[in-house]
């Protein structure tokens, strides 16, 4: 583990399945606390082909489930039986292995159309923070769906959900959580692995304000050594 002055904790492991593996025993640390604590555990995963390998782990680890509540950090506008749909990749990989209770799954209805769906989603999300939000590192330092050269939502204020009908990655509508909300959560935890993350999240650490940096000011970043850029630090 790793301490940088930004306020970041970046957790470099040698290769994906240890990646996965420590992810996975780390959110259902998270979870039990949260359901001790609070009695319910509201997460906000991430889509994308990252996270699928922890997400298989999770039956193993986690627990409690009838106490987990799932929103998505974003979707895309595609049918739901697409491949490309987050919420299919989470069914598939984990949830229809696991007894969360239906209502506590969350999908944002993306198959309408950015607009509606972002003014939906809106309603599905709780008033109160989340315990844990996972999210993604695209290879242009995206997260969830707040993409370069766009309005993150990072002012208190902002709308929850953002409709994207333009981003730089396919497909071009999108609907994603906005940079306020996301960071309104206990604990947020970022995942990226392999080579082609690497010049992004070297952009983080050299202080550009790339949407995964100007998200994640006082985050968890779970890595493998192929993503870290550079020669691993000194544990502190
Ligand atoms: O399009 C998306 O990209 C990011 C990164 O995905 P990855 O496949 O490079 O891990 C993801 O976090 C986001 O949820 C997704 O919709």
């Amino acid at each position: 583990m790793h301490a940088f002055p930004q306020g970041n904790t970046w957790h470099i492991h040698p290769d994906p399945a240890t990646l996965a593996q420590r992810l996975t025993v780390a959110i259902a640390r998270s979870a039990r606390e949260a359901i001790a604590t609070r009695g319910g555990f509201h997460l906000v995963v991430a889509g994308g082909g990252t996270p699928q390998a922890a997400y298989a782990l999770l039956p193993q680890w986690g627990g409690d489930w009838q106490c987990w509540h799932i929103y998505h950090g974003d979707e895309r506008c595609l049918p739901p039986e697409d491949a490309e749909r987050n919420s299919l990749m989470l069914e598939k990989t984990w949830l229809s292995k696991v007894p969360i209770p239906a209502r506590q799954i969350h999908h944002i209805p993306a198959e309408r159309g950015a607009e509606a769906a972002a003014r939906d989603y809106a309603t599905a999300l709780p008033a109160h923070a989340f315990d844990l939000v996972l999210l993604g590192v695209g290879e242009d330092g995206h997260t969830a769906s707040l993409f370069p050269g766009h309005d993150w939502g990072m002012e208190k204020g902002s709308p929850a959900t953002i409709a994207i009908l333009d981003a730089a990655k396919a497909p071009p509508q999108r609907v994603s959580l906005s940079g306020w909300r996301l960071r309104y959560t206990r604990e947020m935890f970022f995942l990226a692995a392999g080579s082609g993350k690497r010049p992004a999240l070297a952009a983080w650490l050299r202080g550009e304000a790339l949407p995964a940096a100007t998200v994640g000011t006082t985050a968890d970043i779970w890595l493998d050594a192929a993503a870290w850029p550079g020669t691993p630090p000194a544990p502190v």
